[in-house]
């Protein structure tokens, strides 16, 4: 055992000033950032209009704030009351799943209305709406016009989650607040030695996840787990699909999306890349829902999209007999973090058979947050999540490194771009190590 030398209040407060002079050029950045850039962006969150695209030097300034402000707030408050923010953070998460389940923000559209009519439309006990309506607009996601008024309005954090809204957050607030919220309940028992391949769900329910969400009671879970990664986009994709050049491949270059679920990165993809072609490959009942999905919600794309089940744990078609343009290009977005090493190591070897070499242009990309020391709150709670729900983690470049190299891959390179997730640009090498 280590024993830790206490730190001495000279190196503490070097240590606080630093964090404040950081958080000050942060905060500098943002500011005339969001003068310069979004200055139509409605401060008072008011607004229900999408935020104009950030630049990247905003949204990496954003980053940095949310992880500086929160280590400066454990200055702030004293240890007891940081704890039990952190104890209490679930009631935060409870309320929005009410409130998401009730409708409430398609309920109040684009009134003002008064929280005893909320309640009864909602069929719901009026004190207790309230008191989840105040405890979220002090969260700023819905807005009371002033305080004690019981009057609310939507403003730009509740309006995601109107059903109108093509990438509204209900099916992501379900799927953690409310399916992931149940199964974190074994978390303790999850951390016993007999439980270590399982998943945190797995040893609540007495199934994976993907199993469950073949039955015809994982259904509803199963419908929003996919809506959550289609919600999730803007949060997610941020520049991978603006700041990358997918059609370096070819204008009509077509990309195999492995567990392409709905296909909210193919949606995106096929938009902005108007020849691209996509082959989205899932498990048959996602594909028949991401079929119907597309018929809504992108018709005009669809021609160029193909809709194949595959299970990913058995051999890649290799395509080349019947397509005159074979894929070169594999793409995988969150698909590794779903999974223990050794899986991810048996779907990779499957694309590793079938890619072409790297020098005839075989690419495979995977999308996907990386851990390292910046990361923030957001990326932790993520991580956490899959390692509830699938057993997985998020995962640091090197363990991809390893992940890679054990399927016959080596990184070419990592892109990093806006927003979370980073791309690592892979190609195969010529031999597979016999592991
Ligand atoms: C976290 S989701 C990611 C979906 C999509 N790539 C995205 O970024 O929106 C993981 C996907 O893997 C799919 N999946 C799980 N097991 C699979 C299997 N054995 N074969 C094919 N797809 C599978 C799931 O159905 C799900 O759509």
């Amino acid at each position: 055992m280590t024993v830790v030398q206490e730190q001495s209040s000279s190196s503490a407060l070097e240590d606080f000033n630093a964090l404040v002079k950081n958080l000050h050029k942060v905060i500098d950045t943002i500011a005339s950032q969001v003068v310069a850039t979004i200055g139509t962006r409605d401060p008072s969150l008011v607004s229900d209009k999408p935020s104009p695209p950030a630049s990247s030097e905003l949204l990496s300034a954003f980053r940095k704030f949310t992880k500086l402000s929160d280590e400066f707030s454990s200055y702030a408050t004293s240890p007891s009351e940081h704890l039990t923010m952190i104890a209490g953070a679930f009631y935060e998460s409870t309320a929005l799943n009410v409130v998401s389940e009730l409708g409430v923000a398609d309920l109040i559209g684009k009134e003002r209305v008064h929280v005893s009519w909320l309640a009864k439309e909602a069929n719901v006990d009026q004190s207790r709406l309230r008191h989840v309506m105040r405890m979220l607009a002090n969260r700023q996601v819905f807005r009371e016009t002033e305080y004690g008024s019981d009057v609310f309005e939507n403003n730009r954090m509740s309006s995601i989650l109107l059903s109108s809204h093509e990438k509204n957050l209900k099916g992501f607030v379900g799927h953690w607040s409310d399916d992931g919220y149940r199964s974190a309940d074994s978390t303790l028992k999850a951390f016993r030695p007999e439980n270590a391949n399982k998943s945190i769900f797995e040893v609540h329910h007495g199934m994976s996840l993907w199993d469950y969400f073949g039955r015809p009671e994982g259904a509803v879970a199963r419908e929003r787990g996919n809506r959550a990664m289609v919600g999730a986009e803007p949060i997610l994709h941020g520049g991978l699909i603006y700041d990358y050049d997918w059609a370096k491949h070819g204008e009509s270059a077509t990309i195999v999306d492995v567990g392409a679920g709905m296909g909210g990165a193919a949606i995106e993809l096929t938009r902005r890349f108007p020849k691209l072609r996509i082959i989205m490959q899932d498990k048959p009942e996602v594909i028949e829902s991401a079929t119907e999905f597309w018929k809504t919600n992108a018709p005009e794309c669809l021609p160029r999209v193909a809709m194949v089940p595959h299970d990913f744990f058995s051999p890649q078609p290799s395509y080349t007999s019947l397509l005159p343009n074979p894929p070169k290009v594999y793409f995988l977005r969150f698909v590794l973090h779903d999974w223990f090493e050794d899986h991810c190591v048996e779907i990779l070897k499957n694309i590793r058979d079938v890619i072409p070499k790297a020098e005839d242009g075989g690419r495979l990309y995977i999308a996907e947050i990386l851990l390292d020391k910046d990361s923030d709150r957001f990326k932790h709670m993520v991580s956490a999540h899959m390692m509830n729900m699938t057993g997985a983690l998020e995962r640091t470049e090197g363990e991809f490194a390893e992940i890679l190299r054990r399927s016959g891959f080596k990184i070419a390179k990592v892109h990093k771009n806006k927003g979370f997730i980073s791309l690592i640009e892979a190609v195969a090498v010529p031999q597979v190590p016999e592991l």
